[in-house]
This record gives structure tokens, sequence and C-alpha cells, in this order.
């Protein structure tokens, strides 16, 4: 069965059972599952080992766990949840701008149903802000032969629906046009090879999956028309915090003339960090880097070792771009460009 964007969420409020539900991502492609919880702290700790992941995902996912989190009471929702939430990921704006929503609601003593809708309307807000990123970012990747390359995970499942990235090929697609993905593999969690080629191949789009040192190879052989990425939080002056491997690309880009195009709602710029080196990057555990994960014939995930015993690994998860190596941010409320 085709398990689409247009019929899933990769979080949502589970109605029957009044708690949190969401795609687990960590068992896709191999296996495409939904988890519901009642109790936040599955929800927090969902963000932390990357049940659920992407920079809009994060925001709705804190905000449903919030909702959920309301009925233990005000002081401990002040005193121990909104710091339980903040301290899940460091990166992703969105959380925190989910967390600061929440909480300003809160001030005004809602009910608990009062506070799921309030989630609920995030998540909506954020879904219809990518829907519209997607139409807008089509316009620009109407070119040449619509040769996209992407890196990471900007679709459906980082972004509850319709993706930031993928939101405009997948309005391409559904304007009859023919786009071509070549998808990075992004190590070392392989969120491209993963679940972007995962998500595309569900819809129909064709595309390949290459190692991440194949894009400026690409790029020099003039195989890529347009690069288009997602971001974790963009600084006020227009640096771009994504997914490791961002800023190489950025630079082969500007090397080779393709067009650089970085789409986020409005929940991911922070204007109150004023330029990309102060945005924390978060540091991940080594273990991502030598070990490399693998489903077993049960159905459950196990890691395989890959580097020696012994030695040591660097796994900075993100990167910043400078804006100037953009071609232009696009979002919900506008475009920006250097
Ligand atoms: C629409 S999501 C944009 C970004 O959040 C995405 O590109 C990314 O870097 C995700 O990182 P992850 O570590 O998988 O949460």
């Amino acid at each position: 069965m085709r398990v689409g964007r247009s019929s899933y969420r990769a979080v949502s409020w589970h109605l029957e059972s009044g708690g949190v539900q969401w795609v687990e991502q960590r068992l896709l492609p191999h296996r495409f599952e939904q988890v519901v919880s009642r109790n936040p702290e599955d929800v927090a700790v969902a963000i932390e080992s990357m049940q659920v992941r992407g920079a809009p995902t994060i925001g709705a996912t804190a905000a449903y766990g919030l909702a959920l989190a309301w009925k233990e009471g005000k002081e401990r929702f002040n005193e121990f949840w909104l710091p339980r939430f903040r301290a899940t990921r460091p990166t992703a704006v969105n959380l925190f701008h989910a967390c600061d929503v929440m909480q300003l609601y809160s001030e005004q003593n809602p009910t608990i149903t009062q506070m799921i809708e309030r989630a609920g309307a995030y998540a909506d807000a954020e879904v219809m802000a990518n829907r519209k990123i997607g139409a807008c970012l089509a316009e620009f990747l109407a070119v040449g032969e619509r040769r996209i390359l992407t890196h990471c995970n900007a679709g459906w499942l980082a972004a509850v629906d319709w993706g930031t990235a993928t939101s405009g090929i997948y309005h391409l697609a559904h304007a009859g046009e023919n786009p071509f993905v070549w998808v990075d593999e992004t190590r070392p969690r392989l969120q491209g090879a993963r679940l972007t080629a995962w998500e595309l191949n569900q819809e129909g789009i064709d595309c390949r999956i290459q190692a991440d040192g194949a894009a400026a190879w690409m790029m020099a052989q003039g195989r890529v028309d347009a690069i288009v990425v997602g971001a974790d939080r963009i600084a006020a002056n227009g640096d771009v915090a994504n997914k490791i491997g961002t800023y190489a690309l950025s630079l082969a880009a500007k090397e080779h003339g393709v067009p650089m195009y970085v789409a986020a709602p409005s929940s991911t710029f922070d204007p109150a960090c004023l330029k990309g080196s102060n945005i924390p990057i978060e540091e991940r555990e080594g273990s991502e880097l030598l070990e490399m994960d693998g489903m077993d014939r049960a159905g459950s995930i196990q890691q395989i070792r890959i580097a020696a015993t012994g030695v040591v690994a660097n796994n900075p998860a993100f990167d910043v771009t400078p804006f100037g190596n953009i071609t232009a941010v696009v979002s919900e409320l506008g475009v920006w460009q250097p």
C-alpha cells in the first residue's frame, strides 16, 4: 500500500486514545509504524531519540507533548515540562518557538481541551505555511530539466505534512511536471537515503540516491539544475543552519553556478540570533558514525560496527551556510535574496 503524505501526518493528536501519535521514523523505510502515547515523557524521548525529527515536526511534536503535560497542572508545566522539552534538541529553533507559543497560551489558564486545540492549530499553521512555500518554490524550480538535488529529509516526515523543500517538488509534480531528484544519502543518519527517497518513491517521483561526496561532481558535470534544502534555524542576517553537509553543497553550488534555495516556514526564523555563528550546533554521539543501523529478520533495529574498536568520531549534526551562498530563502511570508 502506498503511504503517501496526503494520508498521514508525521505527528498528530490521536482522538480515540487522547494521546500524541507519531510516525516512528527510525523504522523507515523498512516498516511504517505509528506510535501513540499519553505520556509527555515518551514524547520528549521521541524528539531526543529522533523517532520524530525535522525542524517543523519537532516543533509540532513539542506542542502536542506540552498539551499532554498540561494535565499535570500549571506549576509542573512551567517548572518541569517546559524545560524538559526545551532541552531535547538544541539547533532547530522551531522547538523553542513551539514551547514559547504553548507557554504564552497557558498563561490564559486554558482547559486541557483548549491546550490540545492550540497544539493542533500550531501543527495546522505549519502545514499551511509549507503548502504555501511549495507553491512559491515550484515557480523557482520550474526551470531547465528540473533535475533537483536535495540533502537530508525536508519532506512531510520532517514538517508534519508537505515538507519544506519537497513541498516545491510535490507542487511541481502535481502541476504535471516531471521533476527528477538527486537524493544525497546524508551521512551519518542517512535521512536522505532512508526517508527522502522513500517519500519520493511513495509519491511516484523519480529519484536516485547518491553519496554525499557525489554532489559536487554532479554539479561540475552540469547534471544539477537546482538545489533545494530545508533549515533548522535562520539567523537575522540570513545565515542558515541545516543538516551537516549543506555548507559544502553551497560552496560547490556557488563554484558551478547552480541556484540553491532554502525553504523554511517562519517558525524556523530566529530574529534574536543575529548571525549564523551564534546558532548552537548539536554534537551527537560518535556511535552514529562508528556503527550502522540495520534491521534483522525479526524486524528489530541492530547496530553493526564499521570502524575499528577504539577509534573515536567527530559528529556535528548541523552546519551554517552564509546567506551570501544562497540564491533565495523561501518562506510563507515571502522570498529573501542576498
Ligand atoms: C523541513 S526540515 C529541515 C531540516 O530540519 C532538515 O533539513 C534537517 O536538517 C533535519 O535534521 P534532523 O537531525 O534529521 O532533525
